[in-house]
């Protein structure tokens, strides 16, 4: 079963007429913790409660969780309820972490220049993002308008396969964070929707703004770090070697493959054991100059691409030279009505679950 009592992952859910409160799924149910367990936390209408309570908590009601799921009561069948944003989201960040998704969208929109800019290999490149944008996963996504340069509906909608990680305990102003487990609460699945045409225009040289912020979508589960322990591995070699405050302390990579459908199509499955940063030296590097942490933080990998499996339309197409063959039609970049559900699995076998959104025609 891929959400058996190893997986257990986290999401906010109601059933009509009543309030959100905090579920962990078990199979096709969802466990009604507040009933379960019983405590305000659980009766909350986001994780944030539960988050910022910190890691032995997290451990405890994961423990506690297991039995009661065990027992089979207070389970609500999924079909039953509405799943909504799992964390009221802090602050957003996105990374752009993948070796092959740098090199090839340098080789697509810079093919003059060298493919990875100097700092690349450094530091891992990350810009803020627009945190109150971030929607649960089937949420329709509206097509943005904007300078193209000239005005007009997004011509070039894209997606970006990610992987995001939500931070529970949070720091001080100009302290930097310590180990990534003693901050980050679980990862979950992103697509951070992207207008190309706009992003291209508007973001020399302050970087990604509109053609970014529209929405960027988020799994409704957020599977605990826990569930994910068979599944890390030594993350990429790196050369040069990072600075001191970069190296890693102890084995982030995942071992996780991301499933990328296009209108039920596979079109591409990379892995995210490739990539270049791994999320504790994310995690290092977004708090190395003292910008604290706050509970609810997201920030995501960056396009997760592996070699001949990118995680975007613009690499899968080359920016549209080559289109994708669809069963009787054929695709650049996204269409209106067209649907991308992305999910993601460990080899043994603990789903992400899914991050899926259709796109509606502009306003
Ligand atoms: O290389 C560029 O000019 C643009 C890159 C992106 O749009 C990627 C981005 O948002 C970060 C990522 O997802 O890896
Ligand atoms: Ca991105
Ligand atoms: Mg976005």
């Amino acid at each position: 079963m891929s959400f058996g009592l190893d997986n257990l992952p986290y999401g906010v859910f109601s059933r009509p007429g009543e309030p959100r409160r905090v579920g962990v799924r078990v199979g096709d149910q969802v466990l009604d913790l507040a009933a379960a367990l019983g405590g305000d936390v659980y009766a909350a209408p986001s994780l944030n409660p539960l988050l910022a309570l910190g890691r032995a908590a997290w451990q405890e009601t994961r423990a506690r969780a297991r039995e009661a799921a065990a027992t089979g009561d207070h389970l609500v069948p999924l079909a039953e309820v509405t799943l909504h944003l799992p964390v009221e989201v802090a602050d957003y960040v996105d990374f752009y972490a993948s070796l092959e998704h740098a090199s090839n969208l340098g080789r697509i929109l810079r093919p003059d220049d060298e493919p990875l800019k100097p700092n690349w290999r450094h530091l891992p490149v990350g810009y803020h993002g627009r945190a109150g944008t971030v929607v649960v996963s089937g949420t329709p996504i509206r097509r943005p308008c904007g300078q193209r340069p000239s005005f007009g509906p997004s011509q070039r909608l894209d997606i970006e396969a990610e992987v995001g990680f939500v931070v529970g305990t949070p720091t001080r102003l100009g302290e930097r964070a310590g180990a990534f487990d003693d901050h980050v609460f679980g990862v979950t699945l992103v697509n951070d929707w992207s207008a190309r045409d706009i992003q291209a225009w508007e973001y020399v040289p302050l970087g990604p703004f509109l053609g970014k912020s529209f929405a960027t979508s988020m799994s409704a589960w957020i599977t605990p770090l826990e569930a994910l322990e068979g599944a890390r591995v030594e993350g990429r070699s790196q050369e040069p070697e990072p600075p001191a405050y970069l190296r890693r302390q102890a084995p982030w990579g995942l071992d996780l493959t991301l499933h990328v459908e296009l209108n039920g199509e596979a079109v591409s499955t990379p892995s995210f054991r490739d990539m270049y940063w791994t999320p504790d030296q994310m995690l290092a590097h977004m708090t190395v100059n003292g910008a604290s942490l706050r509970t609810g933080d997201l920030f995501a990998s960056g396009t997760v691409s592996s070699v001949g499996q990118p995680g975007s339309l613009i690499e899968l197409t080359w920016n549209g030279a080559d289109p994708l063959k669809l069963p009787g039609e054929t695709r650049t970049f996204l269409e209106d009505g067209d649907t991308v559900t992305i999910t993601a699995w460990t080899s043994h076998g603990i789903s992400l679950g899914e991050v899926s959104g259709k796109v509606l025609p502009a306003t």
